[in-house]
């Protein structure tokens, strides 16, 4: 089983459980002491891990993109430069952060929007770096990051098929230490764009786990992607759907978040094994409902039990299972029966 080493303790993929992460995002609104709630309710609900985002914005975007007006309900400034620098922590912020999630007792990390905050990321010493969908057609940055072996995990939003076996030659050339997860990236997606099959044939596709990474609102499809294989799952996290923020409205709040984790433990428990077998906590349920064989009709010694002769009931007591009904027809009783006695071996020959 293909497995990513987080750290000594963590892995992802293989029989470990799903690893959750609680994609705080911007939903911070700028605010470390949102923050720092978020990464508190992201341990009580029970998520593995905590996420921000970092970005140089000189980096990720072009000056004229960021001078761009961004006029909306939810914009922290006139133009998109002012809104993401709102948004952004400094170094020390993060620092502050970092050191906060571990007294807590929750890994903490950050997606790495552009080459720069990569390094910052390592330096940080995160457990691992989340490259986001925004550069899943940036192949340079891909290739930067692989060349840094540190563990990946890699959104696969915004791309087709031809891309995703791209993003994972690059890495895999270099080490096969990350996941990709299926994402598509609209603020909702609609319920009918999810393609969550995708994950299966990511599954059949790749030798490295693969995970899902869900803007749709509500819980449903991201249980649905751990039944069907997702060993990572993130969710965005927010403390109010109704905050100002482009995510907020495709997060879950702090209840719904333990929701989730409870849900997801119950679906890995349930999944199970594909061997078909009875199982001991049925064994009340045969003792009280199972059917078996009895006799339809009172018969004598020597007589021979004919189809009617033998009829399928719940018996007290039990009669031979009722699979066995082929094997008693046209036999020759042993002994006298009343009509509902049970029919059991010895009872014919
Ligand atoms: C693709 C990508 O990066 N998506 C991220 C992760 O899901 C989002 O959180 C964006 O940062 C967010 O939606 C941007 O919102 P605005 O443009 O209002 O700051
Ligand atoms: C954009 C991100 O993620 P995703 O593509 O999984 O939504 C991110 O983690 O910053």
């Amino acid at each position: 089983m293909v497995e990513v080493k987080i750290n000594d303790e963590v892995k992802v993929g293989g029989n470990n459980p799903c690893f959750i992460i609680a994609e705080v995002g911007q939903n911070h609104q700028g605010d470390i002491e949102i923050a720092k709630r978020l990464i508190k309710a992201a341990k009580d609900a029970g998520a593995n891990c905590v996420k921000f985002q970092k970005t140089c914005l000189k980096e990720k975007f072009t000056k004229k993109y960021l001078e761009r007006p961004y006029d909306n309900p939810n914009s922290w400034g006139k133009t998109y430069g002012e809104h993401k620098r709102h948004l952004e922590f400094s170094e020390s912020q993060y620092r502050e952060l970092f050191k906060y999630a571990h007294e807590v007792g929750i890994l903490c990390t950050a997606s790495a929007m552009d080459m720069v905050s990569f390094d910052f990321l390592v330096n940080m010493k995160v457990p691992f770096i989340k490259i986001g969908s925004g550069d899943s057609n940036n192949l340079l940055f891909l290739k930067y990051a692989a060349s840094k072996q540190v563990p990946l995990i890699i959104s696969t939003g915004m791309v087709d098929k031809s891309a995703v076996k791209t993003i994972y030659d690059i890495i895999s050339a270099q080490h096969k230490n990350f996941c990709l997860l299926h994402c598509i990236s609209a603020y909702p997606v609609p319920y009918e764009d999810c393609n969550l099959t995708v994950i299966q044939d990511y599954m059949n596709t790749f030798d490295i786990p693969i995970g899902y990474s869900g803007q749709e609102i509500g819980t449903a499809v991201a249980l649905a992607s751990v039944a069907l294989g997702a060993k990572v799952l993130e969710k965005h996290i927010t403390l109010e759907k109704t905050m100002k923020g482009t995510d907020h409205v495709c997060s879950l709040t702090p209840p719904e978040f333990q929701q989730l984790v409870r849900d997801v433990r119950v679906i890995e428990n349930a999944l199970g094994t594909p061997i078909k077998k009875v199982v001991t906590s049925e064994i009340p349920c045969i003792d009280k409902l199972q059917k078996s064989l009895v006799m339809g009709c009172t018969k004598n010694k020597g007589e021979i039990l004919y189809p009617g002769d033998v009829k399928i009931k719940v018996a007290e007591p039990k009669g031979l299972n009722a699979l066995h009904f082929e094997e008693v027809i046209y036999k020759t009783l042993v002994y006298d029966k009343k009509e509902d006695e049970p029919l059991n071996q010895g009872d014919f020959c």
